[in-house]
């Protein structure tokens, strides 16, 4: 589902002389359907470079990113957008909203994107609202004014909407509580045992326990020269 093989990636910073900072190299892990796999390294070791990189939004110098049957790092910008819309799905910690549109037609609108039928695209958003807690007095506003932790809600219903084959997730339970963690963790739960493959980053270590297969240490991917 996600292959990853020799991936490396150099950062140019052209306002500073044009320096080129090796920051990974030889990069390998893979997560087969109904497994999540955990990145872990300290802070600075890659973990979200390479998430943008599988998610297309970083170029990788070298390698190899298969996700479900396209190679991200070769595919061209109009394949990324069809495999973002049909197969890969990605929870930042972050709501980008379009302003003026409502909490429901957010989440509905990753199925809506892939033809699903409107009636049943609005009660898969209602029911994943209603079981992260939402407020329903809430649901037909733009979520801009949202609190942080709502938004983060927000996201999460749209970013398990449509049941991708492939998701990745950046820090899902960061800014919960208890109650709605939980709803989080049940989610990636439910969306491996219909044979999603996870690749996240996860702070927590007790969600990580809950919820991953296994851990991918990116330390081991630091270039020499950049340590
Ligand atoms: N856009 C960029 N330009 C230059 N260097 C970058 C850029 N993005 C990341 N880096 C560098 O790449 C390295 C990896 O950063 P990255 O954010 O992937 O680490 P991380 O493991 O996700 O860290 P954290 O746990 O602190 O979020 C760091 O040394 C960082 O300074």
């Amino acid at each position: 589902m996600i292959e990853i093989e020799g991936l490396a990636k150099d950062f140019t910073l052209h306002h500073q002389g044009g320096a080129v900072i090796p920051v990974m190299a030889g990069a390998r892990l893979s997560v087969e359907a109904g497994e999540c796999v955990a990145l872990t390294g300290a802070s600075g070791a890659g973990k979200s470079t390479l998430m943008r990189m599988v998610y297309g939004n970083y170029l990788a110098r070298a390698g190899r990113i298969g996700v479900c049957g396209v190679d991200v790092a070769q595919a061209s910008p109009r394949d990324i957008l069809a495999l973002r819309r049909d197969r890969l799905g990605y929870v930042s910690q972050f709501l980008r909203v379009v302003p003026r549109v409502p909490t429901l037609e957010v989440v509905a609108e990753p199925l809506l994107a892939v033809g699903e039928d409107r009636d049943a695209a609005l009660a898969r958003a209602r029911d994943l609202l209603s079981r992260l807690n939402l407020p329903e007095a809430l649901w037909g506003l733009s979520p801009t004014t949202f609190s942080g932790g709502e938004q983060q809600r927000v996201n999460i219903a749209r970013g398990f909407a449509h049941p991708y084959p492939a998701v990745l997730l950046d820090e899902p339970t960061a800014s919960l509580d208890p109650a709605n963690r939980d709803v989080v963790l049940t989610l990636i739960e439910e969306a491996k045992a219909r044979g999603a493959a996870i690749l996240g980053i996860f702070h927590d270590a007790e969600a990580r326990a809950r919820v991953c297969d296994h851990e991918v240490d990116v330390g081991a991917f630091t270039p020499r020269t950049a340590a």
